[in-house]
């Protein structure tokens, strides 16, 4: 029997484990009082004395109160602490160039993320500290993911963007299917060698329990749990253990997503030949296979493979459809964006064909609808937290060893002395003055920084790219009409619960015309016959 279900039995173990905390955490607050009087810490707002912060941060969208507090108090790094655990936001470019890239190995590491752990994660990079095991995975992950490697998924990844406008045209009314589809299928293939056939295939099920299990968790790294360990051993059914409820309950998804792939792609390579099947798994099982038929051994375990392989598929398959969902969004509320970037991609084709790879350097406007998307709506507000390994200081500022550090990059992405009108979707504001622009600089900061930056940028910014010019060529998307045929605009709903999310909303989807149609249908019923 666990400890935690011995403590949910018993009524006397709560009340222990309460007067137990409640000594560690006057013992912890008695000793940040220690931390405080030394040098000079970042500003922040006043704090509570057991609780810290704890209180004054928001769960929702706490990145805009970070904003807020960073112009109250004049300074882009902010300080917190709340029951013993510290945390800095970042909430200016600079500040975060300076810290998390200059001097990026003292800011290479994470805090533990014990609500993830709760969840039952495998090794999975995202989530590794910095030490020997996280370098191998990055030493292992980085490669299948460099800039001239996705090349080889180029062939896949616009498939699939066929046939998600495709899927989008048959089915309007559910149009994200399409695009679940899309994000799935790409990563899937390339994780496990998997296909997804049709948008109701289990795996795209598995993937939206994982995509909703870590999208609503909260900012990472930020639950009582997190800030104060001990707590997780607290019964769920306590009122303030809303996160450990969210994070047991969701428990099945991260274990199903972590196992179910990774067995049927097992299944499938011991049933065809080992070296016909291209995928990250295969890969790695023939390299685990060899090493333990050579008695050579294999520092990278069949455990950390499941866990790396599962990284891909939930680290690229919900950022893509997230993406894809807000380029719709956007695409619909600014119809003049949209007949621009559709003109561009009607000039870079030619007429007569639908975009291939070799179109995407004429695209420059459609690629600056792309950055725009960004900018509006970064999916990590906050980042994923990396931690300080070293004490250090930054414009006078003490930042202890072990702190937390956030980057509002939503902050940083809307920062009016750097983008004019921050809240208006206008991509033009990338060009040169002389071309109408207003000369600002591309977003930064939306795939992470530093030592800990995302390792799938390339394939995620190629997919989106492909997925964005096919729509064009092929799509008019419009508000949803009502009853007599009239757009109806509305606001659409989101989720600021961890990442940044728009929910899912109504939009009108036509084709563009009779001969993109007809290129669309006849391009993917040629794929029939294409083995990838
Ligand atoms: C629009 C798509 C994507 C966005 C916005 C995005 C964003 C991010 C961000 C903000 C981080 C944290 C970086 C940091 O801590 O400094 C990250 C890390 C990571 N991403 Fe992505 N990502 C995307 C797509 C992908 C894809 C397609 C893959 C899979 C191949 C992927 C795999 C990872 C991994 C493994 C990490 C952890 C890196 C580490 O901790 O060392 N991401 N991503």
């Amino acid at each position: 029997m666990g400890v935690s279900s011995v403590l949910d039995n018993s009524p006397f173990f709560p009340l222990l484990l309460c007067v137990l905390i409640f000594c560690l955490l006057t013992f912890r607050a008695v000793r940040f009082r220690q931390i405080r009087s030394g040098p000079r810490l970042p500003p922040g707002p006043k704090a509570d004395f057991l609780l810290g912060h704890y209180r004054a941060v928001p769960e929702v969208a706490a990145f805009k109160k970070y904003a807020e507090w960073a112009k109250e108090f004049d300074s882009d790094v902010l300080f917190f602490h709340a029951l013993g655990t510290k945390w800095i936001v970042l909430n200016s470019l600079k500040s975060a160039t300076d810290l998390l890239e200059k001097r990026g190995s003292n800011y290479a590491d994470r805090p533990r993320f014990i609500m993830f752990e709760e969840m039952g994660w495998s090794p999975t990079l995202t989530w590794l500290r910095w030490g020997p095991k996280c370098h191998l995975h990055r030493k292992v992950l980085q490669p299948p993911f460099s800039k001239s490697r996705v090349k080889q998924y180029a062939a896949n990844q616009r498939r699939e963007a066929l046939i998600c406008c495709q899927g989008m045209l048959d089915d309007p009314e559910n149009w994200i299917n399409s695009v679940r589809r899309f994000s799935v299928a790409v990563v899937l293939k390339i994780a496990y060698g998997l296909e997804v056939d049709g948008s109701d295939s289990p795996w795209i099920k598995l993937a939206d329990d994982s995509a909703e299990a870590v999208g609503k968790s909260g900012a990472p790294a930020s639950s009582i749990m997190d800030r104060f360990p001990p707590t997780r051993y607290l019964p769920d059914w306590l009122p303030f253990m809303e996160r450990l409820r969210f994070a047991r309950t969701w428990r099945f998804s991260i274990e199903n997503i972590t196992k179910l792939p990774f067995e049927a792609a097992m299944d499938k390579q011991a049933q065809t030949d080992s070296n016909h099947e291209q995928s990250f798994v295969h890969e790695r099982i023939s390299i685990f296979r060899k090493n333990a038929a050579e008695s050579l051994a294999n520092e990278f375990t069949l455990e950390d493979i499941q866990g790396a392989a599962a990284t891909i598929l939930i680290a690229g398959n919900d950022t893509t459809a997230a993406t894809v969902m807000l380029l719709v969004l956007y695409l619909m509320q600014n119809p003049e964006a949209q007949r621009k970037a559709q003109q561009e991609v009607d000039c870079a084709v030619g007429g007569g064909r639908l975009p291939t790879w070799d179109d995407m350097s004429n695209l420059r406007y459609t690629q600056l609808v792309l950055q725009e998307t960004y900018r509006m709506n970064p999916l990590s507000p906050l980042g994923i937290p990396h931690a300080s390994i070293a004490d250090d200081v930054y414009g006078g500022m003490f930042i202890p060893r072990g702190t937390i550090v956030y980057q509002n990059v939503w902050a940083m992405m809307h920062d009016e002395s750097v983008y004019a009108e921050p809240f208006r979707f206008w991509p033009e504001r990338y060009l040169p003055k002389e071309e109408g622009g207003n000369a600002e600089p591309l977003p930064a900061g939306n795939f992470g920084f530093g030592r800990r930056i995302c390792i799938g940028k390339s394939l995620a910014e190629s997919s989106l790219l492909i997925v964005l010019a096919t729509m064009l060529a092929t799509l008019d998307i419009g508000w949803p009409m009502d009853e007599d045929g009239k757009p109806t605009p509305f606001e659409p709903d989101w989720s600021f619960k961890g990442q940044a999310i728009v929910l899912p909303f109504k939009a009108s989807i036509t084709s563009r015309n009779a001969k993109s149609r007809e290129n669309l249908d006849r391009e993917v019923a040629a794929f029939k016959f294409v083995q990838f």
